[in-house]
């Protein structure tokens, strides 16, 4: 068991502006802890009489100031974590901080950079990687992911449902057996039995909470508070929390002058934490059934033992199985060519005796016999010794002599050929050396130039995920995507292209492709590099082989013994292929590192786009809600809306100014193209400016897209001071 409190850490965020000097101070003089100081402006301690402390002091393991990366926070809070977590043991990290304050920045990573993944997937790709290492076990790897919001539990990853709310996904409830220990009934176990396919399942699960969210933000503020110790996220986290489990915490500060008081609190939460301590406890699952059997061998053994300490001689008999087991033992005693093993049959005085029977019956069955064969022989021969070989005999052997030095002959002749053959051989190479090569790689790693083969191989899987595949939460996302795809009316689809050039996401989608891009074409030439240095590396192979054969052909012939001294050629070449080896080696570790980089940067760009998507879906049924409002006159029959179109509107009108804001920054500018075509002065009055609704199509739902779009676009153009009024 490992007795320890709560490992606590921060991280401050790198703040936008420039800040004030002195806001906060950190010291990592201290030994093994470090202080944050933060000093309170005197501004903010507002008004004549100044009753405030100027300066607050809390100490954390270590302080990560704005410019550590996410390398380093993975390096010293998350892998300990891992290890023990791979030793055996429960480990959480947690990172507890203001909205804003980089929480998911920290835990998942941000959408941009591949450096900037974070602790999630690094962890994965750290475990994967030492799971790899250890082939002595066998290792099952599953991943859950739970979402709570309000109270409610929701399982992320259930590939049964496309989640386009929260109330979609699957509810996950807590259950607590009578040992109180906390059971969360409904949250799938998804098996992973690769990084890429844990990765898949975060990005699965990134995207459904993504998806089922700017519906959360709208309940928000009607959203009550629950006090800290009962609430769900508690439970959930109990054996994290001051019971069986290695747990760290993160606090995340965004130190600006307006988030002082909030920092602050995060800080004071975190001195809490740091004083709970755990008790960790390897996790071991004990088969009963192996315990059974070990404890009655170990009575039995203790039972011999008694026996023969105490004089009192077990008199029963062995059974059958005790003495098929004894049989056992003593074959495999005899077997075994070493002369120190030993036949351990313990004290039992009864298998002491039956093994010294065995073995008296064996040697005078078999072994006696076999001695007595041999020396009656040795006497035979002895005797042959004293008298004197016949003439006959004599010629006999001279006969064998003569015809085993033709023999010799023959074998030598022989040599010479082979000898030959072998220099020939050599010497064709040399004068192929400079010139082209036989090529021995038959079946490359990866294409030749020219050929994409490098391409598809390294972003196969990631295009796995796109292309359907058997596993059903990669296919669930698939699905999502193409509906979503089939669904775009034209008009939409034409809004959809104008909305996104300019949003903010859309230039990280675009500097991710040009990443990909470089990424695929260094991969493509690794690959290539790769299977040049491979041939090389065959190449040298051969050359060895050639040399110690014609080295053993030349000892042979020549009688000498060159085959025992070092060959200076030879080892010059067998260093050049350590080196081709180690060369081989490193470009193998970059390539995998490029390829999980690919995949990562795929997984960013997708989860990109879905969000692109869906803030563009929730802007168009705004202003398709805006637009209905304008055009329909309040005596006019109202088209019927289903009752979920109704709900969505009415969360999302509320909010449509500040969504319009803050999804379209900038309005994009259009091409001569689009303007001429949309900036039609009679389309604007038939619609906007006259009240009448004249329709369009004569269906509703296009209609409305038709005006959205128009709508859009007069906004678009206002903005740009582009509008015609
Ligand atoms: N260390 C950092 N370096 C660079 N950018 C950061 C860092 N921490 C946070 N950010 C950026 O700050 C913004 C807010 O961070 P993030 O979303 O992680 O906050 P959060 O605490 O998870 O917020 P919320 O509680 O609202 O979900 C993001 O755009 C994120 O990329």
């Amino acid at each position: 068991m490992v007795k320890q409190t709560i490992q606590i850490f921060a991280r401050v965020k790198p703040t936008s502006r420039k800040q004030p000097q002195g806001i906060y101070s950190i010291d990592e003089d201290e030994k093994s802890v470090a202080a944050l100081e933060i000093i309170l402006p005197r501004d903010l301690a507002d008004g004549f009489v100044n009753n405030k402390r100027e300066s607050y002091k809390f100490k954390f393991q270590r302080i990560f100031d704005q410019e550590s990366k996410q390398d380093t926070i993975f390096e010293i809070i998350a892998k300990p974590v891992a290890e023990s977590v791979l030793a055996g043991y429960n480990g959480t990290i947690f990172a507890y901080g203001q909205t804003g304050s980089g929480k998911t920045f920290t835990i998942t990573g941000g959408a941009e950079r591949y450096s900037d993944r974070g602790i999630i997937p690094r962890t994965l790709s750290y475990i994967f990687e030492q799971l790899q290492k250890d082939s002595r076990k066998m290792y099952t790897t599953h991943v859950s992911y739970l979402e709570i919001y309000n109270e409610c539990g929701y399982d992320l990853l259930d590939p049964r449902h496309e989640a386009s709310s929260l109330e979609d996904l699957p509810k996950v409830t807590i259950l607590e057996d009578p040992d109180q220990n906390i059971h969360l009934k409904n949250l799938s176990l998804q098996q992973a039995t690769t990084e890429e396919e844990a990765l898949n399942l975060l990005f699965l699960g990134d995207t459904n909470r993504m998806i089922a969210e700017v519906i959360i933000a709208l309940a928000e503020k009607h959203r009550s508070h629950i006090p800290y110790r009962n609430s769900m996220m508690t439970s959930v986290l109990r054996d994290s929390l001051g019971g069986n489990c290695m747990t760290t915490m993160i606090a995340t500060l965004s130190l600006e002058k307006r988030n002082i008081d909030e920092s602050i609190s995060t800080c004071r939460f975190a001195q809490r934490v740091a004083l709970i301590k755990n008790e960790a406890v390897l996790n071991e699952e004990i088969d009963p059934r192996l315990v059974i059997i070990r404890l009655k061998k170990e009575i039995q053994e203790l039972k011999d033992e008694l026996a023969f300490i105490t004089g009192e001689q077990r008199t029963d008999q062995l059974t059958q199985m005790e003495l098929d087991k004894l049989e056992e033992q003593i074959t495999s005693f005899l077997e075994d060519q070493d002369p120190e093993s030993r036949l351990e049959v313990g004290s039992d005085m009864r298998k002491i005796h039956y093994c010294f029977y065995r073995l008296k019956k064996l040697l005078s069955e078999r072994k006696i016999p076999e001695k007595n064969e041999f020396s009656h022989e040795i006497k035979d021969k002895d005797q042959e010794g004293d008298t004197p070989l016949k003439e006959e005999e004599l010629k006999k052997l001279r006969d064998v002599l003569k015809q085993r030095d033709n023999e010799i002959n023959i074998l030598v002749n022989m040599l010479k050929k082979e000898k030959k053959k072998v220099q020939d051989v050599f010497n064709l190479q040399n004068t192929n050396r400079g010139g082209t090569r036989l090529s021995l790689s038959s079946s490359p790693l990866y294409g030749g130039p020219g050929d994409d083969s490098s391409k598809a191989s390294v972003s196969s899987t990631a295009k796995q995920t796109h292309e359907g595949s058997s596993l059903d939460y990669r296919s669930g996302f698939h699905r999502r995507k193409t509906v979503k795809k089939e669904e775009m009316s034209l008009g939409r689809q034409e809004a959809f292209e104008i909305f996104k050039q300019d949003h903010a996401d859309n230039v990280t989608i675009e500097d991710n492709k040009q990443i990909l891009r470089q990424r695929f074409s260094e991969a493509k030439a690794l690959g290539e590099s790769i299977n040049e240095v491979r041939s090389k590396i065959g190449h040298l192979k051969e050359e060895i082989n050639q040399r110690q054969m014609q080295r053993v052909a030349l000892s042979i012939t020549d009688n000498a013994t060159g085959d025992q001294e070092l060959d200076p050629v030879e080892e010059k070449l067998r260093s050049k292929m350590e080196e081709e080896k180690k060369s081989y080696k490193n470009m193998f570790t970059r390539l995998k590192g490029l390829k999980v980089e690919i995949e990562h940067l795929q997984l960013l760009m997708e989860k990109a786009k879905v969000k692109l998507k869906k803030e563009f879906e929730v802007w168009w049924i705004e202003e398709a809600a805006n637009l209905q409002k304008k055009s329909v006159p309040s005596n006019s029959p109202r088209t019927p809306e289903s009752p979920k179109q109704q709900q969505s509107q009415s969360h999302l009108s509320n909010k449509s100014e500040l969504i319009s804001k803050k999804i379209m920054p900038s309005p994009p500018p259009l091409s001569r193209l689009q303007r001429n075509r949309f900036n039609n002065p009679n389309v604007e009055e038939r619609v906007l400016g006259n009240s009448s609704a004249i329709p369009f199509t004569g269906d509703s739902q296009t209609d409305t897209d038709i005006l959205a779009f128009i709508k859009a676009r007069q906004n678009l153009l206002q903005k740009k001071g582009l509008a015609n009024n």
